[in-house]
């Protein structure tokens, strides 16, 4: 089975142990499914009233929070069809006994033998010959790219274009624009369509376990490699690789990754035997890498191998006029998810879509309708459905939760590592990103900065010494 050839089946994973979520989702993901992890039950209510249900679902029993019963529950009043599969330590026949009574499909004992684990997914999507997707779920709409402005025409026919010669595209665009959506557009328009599409998200994944996921790993070839992974690479074998979020990379692997493309050969860490693959390469980031480049922190010789043609995504604001028909998909989307009829915007409610900035862009604006599907309580959404819904949404809320993440994604790597004074480190990048972020709003004016930051003038001519002494 492989990604490639019909729309996986999306599966999310739930347990607050991030091994074995890792380990899990791996395994999953080289067997075809897409898959989410979560370490909560909150975050994965919240994800489901924004994005409907997905196809499968694994939980974790004991968890902060709710436990895995009580998400199974809630799961079985909110997405009644989900299978779950309830995974747990405690083979007690109470929780065995609890799982089925509150509808589980199966339960998994830990420790599991992965393969048994991922056979269990075939079996509840009833998939065991192969196909990727229950046919009821397969291919949904939200593949195709929408717009019919002259922006996103042009970028149409440049991707009708490129997708037929073996070029390196580089996709640049805020966040949210839709450059994954064009990463697989241009796969799917080209010869390549019948193999993999693979994606890798470097700024998701530990700095420490991004080499073995893009050139995977021997067994034994480092504490905790019990057995033989795969790398994207030698999956997408064939087929297209996406790179998001190209400018996290770490700078030694950007040195690797460019020897491999040069080459078009390597060894699996810890491997001895030289792998080739034919794999196209897109990259996509919202980072302005050429600032990046004269900072030292990307290889301006990545640059160029990559960015042998460059597609830019325009923000949603530069191209409003699509704006409607977006929302009107995403709100049938949603509706048929939901199984009910699909809401319709109201003229004042449109103006206010119209009026709004999107720093999110087309996810943001997605978000915003499944919001409305879920919460507006008539058929028609009113200008006050969509002031409550935005006042909770925005850049401000979507960079919280971005921040959150990276930060904590930043310890755990800095501590696999073997950091040291990790908390004086990360306070002073912390103070010097919150002066100067207040600097700059005040034009230079240090009592102003140091009032809106409600520090006193002293301390902030004390830590912008600090801050310049180390930098
Ligand atoms: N033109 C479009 N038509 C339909 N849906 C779109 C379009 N652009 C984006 N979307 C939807 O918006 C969401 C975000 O798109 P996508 O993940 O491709 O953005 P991105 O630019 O890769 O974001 P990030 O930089 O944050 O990774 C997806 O759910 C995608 O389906």
């Amino acid at each position: 089975m492989n990604a490639s050839s019909a729309t996986p089946a999306r599966v999310w994973v739930v347990d607050d142990d991030r091994s074995v979520r890792f380990v899990l989702a791996t395994a999953l993901r080289e067997a075809g499914y897409s898959v989410d992890g979560f370490e909560n039950a909150d975050d994965v209510l919240a994800a489901l009233a924004l994005r409907g249900a997905p196809d499968l679902l694994y939980t974790d029993v004991r968890m902060p929070g709710d436990d895995g019963l009580v998400l199974l529950d809630k799961l079985k009043a909110a997405a009644p069809r989900l299978p779950v599969i309830v995974m747990s330590a405690y083979t007690d026949v109470a929780s065995t006994a609890g799982a089925f009574r509150g509808g589980a499909h199966e339960f998994l004992s830990k420790p599991f033998d992965l393969d048994d684990a991922v056979a269990l997914a075939a079996r509840a999507l009833g998939t065991e010959h192969g196909a990727a997707a229950p046919a009821a779920e397969a291919a949904p709409p939200a593949d195709t790219l929408i717009g019919d402005t002259p922006a996103m025409r042009t970028l149409f026919r440049a991707i009708g274009r490129l997708a037929q010669a073996p070029l390196s595209v580089l996709i640049t665009g805020e966040t949210g624009t839709g450059k994954e959506l064009v990463a697989r557009a241009l796969h799917r328009e080209s010869p390549r369509a019948a193999r993999p599409f693979v994606a890798l998200n470097t700024a998701a994944i530990p700095a420490e376990l991004l080499e073995s996921e893009l050139f995977g790993h021997e067994a034994g070839a480092f504490t905790g490699a019990q057995r033989r992974h795969i790398g994207r690479f030698e999956q997408a074998d064939g087929g297209s690789l996406f790179l998001d979020e190209i400018g996290d990379m770490p700078l030694t692997l950007q040195t690797r990754l460019l020897r491999v493309l040069a080459e078009g050969e390597f060894f699996r860490v810890g491997g001895r035997e030289l792998i080739r693959v034919d794999v196209r390469v897109i990259a996509a980031t919202h980072q302005d890498l050429e600032t990046l480049v004269a900072e030292g922190r990307f290889r301006a010789d990545l640059l160029h191998r990559l960015d042998v043609v460059r597609l830019r995504l325009p923000p949603l604001r530069e191209r409003r006029a699509d704006i409607a028909q977006l929302a009107e998909r995403f709100l049938a989307a949603a509706a048929a998810k939901f199984a009910a009829t699909p809401k319709r915007l109201s003229k004042p409610a449109l103006e206010r879509l119209l009026a709004h900035d999107w720093p999110g862009n087309v996810r943001e604006l997605e978000n915003v309708c499944w919001r409305l599907a879920a919460l507006a309580p008539a058929d028609s959404i009113t200008r006050a459905d969509l002031d409550e819904v935005l006042a909770a949404s925005g850049p401000a809320r979507a960079a919280d939760d971005d921040w959150d993440a990276r930060l904590s994604a930043w310890a755990r790597a800095q501590l696999a590592e073997g950091a040291q004074d990790l908390h004086a480190h990360a306070r002073e990048r912390f103070d010097r990103a919150l002066l100067e972020a207040a600097l700059e709003h005040t034009g230079g004016r240090r009592t102003e900065a140091a009032a809106r930051l409600g520090l006193g003038r002293n301390t902030l001519t004390r830590k912008l010494g600090t801050g310049r002494k180390r930098s």
